[in-house]
C-alpha cells in the first residue's frame, strides 16, 4: 500500500520505521534536509516530498504534526485523500474535515513506546477503514479499536500520556531508593528490571490480586502501601487522568 506520512518527528518515526517493511512511504514535510536525516534513519528507501500543493488525492495519509499546526499543514495539501490518518491529540474529526479533504477519517492515539513497536494505539473513526487501521498501527504494538471519539479523548489521558505518568514513578522509586543508601544506578537496573516484570504479571493477573499476591500481614509491603494510600496516590492519578482528558475537550 502507498502511504504518505506528513511531519517528520518523534512519532512519524517511529511509524515510518514499523511501516516500512510492508509499504511504500512518502514523508513530507516543510524542510528538505530535516526530511533528508529523517529517511537516513529508516531502513528502506522511502520518498521525500516538500509541504508545498503536495497532492493527496486518492491517498492514505497519517498527519503527524503538533495538533497546532493543523491549518499550516492543511494549507500545503491539495486534492481528497482516500483515509486520512491523524495521530494529533485533542484534534476531533470535525476539525480533521474543516482542515482536509478526505472520503474517510480515522484518529489514531498511539504512545511513545511505538519506538520500540511496544505502543498501545487507540483508534476510532470510519468503520470502514476499521480493519486497515488495526493492520496499519499494529505494526507499531497493540491496537484498540473504539467508537468514539471520547473514548479516544480519554485513551488519549491512559495511555497516551501514560508514558509520563509511569516515568515519574519510576524515577520516584529510583529516588527512594538512593535515598535509602542505593547507587542511583544500581537503584535505575532495579526499576527498569521491575517495569519488564510487570508487564506480563499485568497481562496475567487483576491489579488488586496482584497486589494482595505482594502484601504479607504486618509486611515490608502493606507498610509501603499504606504510605501511598496516605498521600492520595491513587486519587492523584485518577485526576491525573481526567486533568488530561479535559485537556483534549475544545476551550470553552
Ligand atoms: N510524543 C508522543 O508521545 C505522542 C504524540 N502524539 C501526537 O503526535 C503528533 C506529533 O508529535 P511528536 O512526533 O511527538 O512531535 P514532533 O515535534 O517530534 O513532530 C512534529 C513534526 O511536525 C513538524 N511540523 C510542525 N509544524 C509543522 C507545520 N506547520 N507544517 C508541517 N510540519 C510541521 C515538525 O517539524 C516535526 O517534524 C502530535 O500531534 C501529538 O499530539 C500522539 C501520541 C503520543
Ligand atoms: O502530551 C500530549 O499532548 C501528547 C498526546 C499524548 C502524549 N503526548
Amino acid at each position: 500500500m502507498k502511504l504518505t506520512i506528513v511531519g517528520p518527528g518523534k512519532m512519524a518515526l517511529a511509524l515510518a520505521k514499523g511501516l516500512e517493511k510492508e509499504h511504500e512511504l512518502t514523508i513530507v514535510g516543510r524542510d528538505g534536509e530535516k526530511l533528508l536525516r529523517f529517511t537516513k534513519q529508516l531502513g528502506k528507501h522511502a520518498k521525500t516530498a516538500l509541504l508545498d500543493k503536495y497532492e493527496i488525492d486518492g491517498q492514505s495519509v497519517i498527519l503527524c504534526v503538533k495538533p497546532y499546526a493543523l491549518k499550516e499543514t492543511a494549507a500545503g495539501l491539495k486534492g481528497k485523500a482516500e483515509t486520512l490518518y491523524s495521530v494529533l491529540a485533542g484534534t476531533g474529526i470535525a476539525a480533521l474535515k474543516k482542515a482536509v479533504k478526505a472520503e474517510n477519517y480515522v484518529r489514531a492515539m498511539p504512545n511513545l513506546a511505538a519506538e520500540f513497536f511496544s505502543s498501545m494505539t487507540t483508534l476510532t473513526g470510519d468503520g470502514a477503514k476499521k480493519e486497515e487501521a488495526e493492520r496499519l498501527f499494529t505494526s507499531i504494538g497493540q491496537t484498540l479499536w473504539v467508537e468514539t471519539e471520547k473514548e479516544l479523548d480519554i485513551a488519549t489521558a491512559v495511555a497516551g500520556s501514560g508514558p509520563a505518568y509511569l516515568a515519574l514513578v519510576a524515577e520516584a522509586l529510583a529516588d527512594g531508593g538512593v535515598k535509602e543508601g542505593l547507587k542511583r544506578a544500581d537503584a535505575m537496573k532495579l526499576v527498569e528490571g521491575l517495569f519488564a516484570g510487570f508487564a506480563p504479571l499485568l497481562s496475567h493477573s487483576h491489579p488488586a490480586l496482584l497486589k494482595d499476591g505482594v502484601m504479607s500481614p504486618g509486611g515490608t509491603t502493606a507498610a509501603g502501601y499504606a504510605a501511598l494510600e496516605k498521600n492520595g496516590t491513587r486519587a492523584a492519578f485518577i485526576e491525573a487522568v481526567e486533568k488530561a482528558y479535559r485537556r483534549t475537550l475544545p476551550k470553552a
